[in-house]
């Protein structure tokens, strides 16, 4: 027997919340990726009638080939509800986000939303975030200084390359990926990031998913919600 496809399967289950007149944002990875082509079938199958806001270039441009139609902030107000991916989850629905470098445009996403459904497989399930090292984006001219005070707070940080060059965001930042292992406080460590001058921000995203859906190599799927793991 094949093993399930965990990433599609959550996915899919996600984008069933979609509904017609829904804003609806898009989330960035492999994971979004899914979502995205299911909402693109919905659309062209069923006539879906929603808009959507992506939280990178490249989730617009696979929105944009499906027909799914693309609004900016200067649009609309609220979204409605938004499904993205993450690296980590732990038991509260804290996450690490940012492996794909989004993380900016996914966290204004994600608090500009009525209600944020992560999709994971069972993989990204933590007891205690910090094993996938944390992004951190950071304005380029103040690299250098931003390193050293994130190293004051515990971690070994590295510059995301890619190409042999610095991996740049869709916002034109670096991203230092920061290997804290376990994190014990995790909004306390959020707020010590964010205010270090020249991080733009952090890929902990602290109490912002409603709802996590995970699924297992058994074809099995199971749902969080809020403050427990609990169906
Ligand atoms: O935060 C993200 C991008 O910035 C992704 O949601 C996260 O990296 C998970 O990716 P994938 O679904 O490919 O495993």
């Amino acid at each position: 027997m094949q093993p399930a496809n965990t990433k599609q399967l959550a996915a899919e289950r996600a984008v069933t919340y979609i509904q017609d007149g829904m804003i609806v944002g898009l989330g960035t990875g492999s994971t979004a990726a899914y979502a995205i082509k299911q909402i693109g079938a919905r659309v062209a199958e069923e006539n879906l009638q929603i808009t959507a806001i992506a939280t990178s270039q490249r989730s617009e441009d696979l929105a944009r080939e499906l027909n799914i139609p693309i609004v900016s902030f200067e649009d609309i107000d609220k979204i409605d509800l938004t499904i993205d991916g993450a690296d980590e989850v732990d038991e509260q629905l804290n996450l690490i986000k940012g492996g794909g470098g989004a993380l900016l445009r996914e966290k204004v996403v994600a608090t500009n939303s009525r209600e944020l459904i992560i999709i994971v497989d069972e993989t990204k399930l933590v007891k205690r975030l910090g094993k996938f090292p944390l992004p951190v984006e950071v304005v380029p001219f103040a690299l250098a200084v931003v390193k050293r005070q994130l190293e004051q707070l515990g971690c070994t940080a590295s510059l995301r390359m890619q190409n042999n060059e610095p991996y740049v965001t869709d916002n034109g930042n670096y991203i230092l990926d920061c290997s804290f292992g376990e994190i014990q406080l995790p909004a306390q460590l959020h707020d010590a990031i964010k205010a270090i001058t020249g991080v733009v921000d952090n890929g902990l995203f602290i109490q912002l998913a409603k709802t996590v859906i995970s699924a297992y190599n058994d074809g099995s799927i199971q749902l969080f919600t809020n403050d427990k793991r609990s169906v």
